[in-house]
């Protein structure tokens, strides 16, 4: 068991931030949250039917709104997985690093379209070829979750299981440095 607050996934399309974060949210017996399945339960409409219907735009709106009531003060500690985009935003990016232990999980380019490839969710992927569009998010991206990110995990060729692992093992030294 550790004392950790709220820990969030950030990373790209791909990386594992659904997967791990349920894997994590078992192996610390905490609730687990995908601000995706939030945001969709609350629409009551798919992620592409609300980029359709409000653009993504509106998407990013309602992505903000569920941060926010996710990191309300009185929350009990859970695991979030996040969106890709979470870190679009300089609001979002304020309220990431204010209060909790945020993980990014690191994937290559290759790796992310090879994890995406089967994947009919993802509006951005539709949107032109997929593998220039994770290269442009990337190179946009990657330097906005290491600026919110407490710890950075590999996840390329590794199993789930040894992701979650890892991200313990990450989150433990960087617990115990900050005694
Ligand atoms: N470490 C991993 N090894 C192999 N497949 C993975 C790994 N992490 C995630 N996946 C698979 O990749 C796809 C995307 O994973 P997901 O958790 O939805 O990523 P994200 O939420 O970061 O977009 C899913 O099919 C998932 O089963
Ligand atoms: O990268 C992005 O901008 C997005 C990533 C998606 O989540 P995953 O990262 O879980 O696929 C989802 O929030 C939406 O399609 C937008
Ligand atoms: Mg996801």
């Amino acid at each position: 068991m550790i004392n950790a607050p709220t820990i969030i996934l950030v990373g790209p399309m791909g990386a594992g931030k659904t997967t791990i974060g349920r894997l994590l949210s078992q192996q610390l017996d905490r609730e687990f949250f995908d601000s995706d399945r939030v945001i969709e339960e609350k629409a009551g409409a798919d992620i592409p039917w609300i980029f359709e219907k409000e653009g993504e735009e509106g998407f990013r709106k309602r992505e903000t709104q569920t941060l926010q009531s996710m990191l309300q003060d009185d929350q009990t500690p859970v695991v979030l997985a996040t969106g890709g985009g979470i870190v679009m935003k300089e609001e979002n990016r304020h309220m990431l690093k204010q209060q909790s232990l945020v993980v990014y999980l690191f994937a290559s380019v290759a790796q992310q379209l090879q994890r995406t490839s089967k994947s009919n969710n993802r509006p951005l992927l539709k949107q032109g070829n997929p593998k220039e569009t994770l290269n442009r998010l990337f190179s946009i991206r990657d330097p906005l979750y290491r600026e919110v990110a407490s710890v950075i995990v590999e996840t390329d060729s590794r199993h789930p299981k040894t992701v979650a692992n890892k991200v313990m093992d990450a989150i433990k030294k960087h617990l115990a440095a900050e005694v």
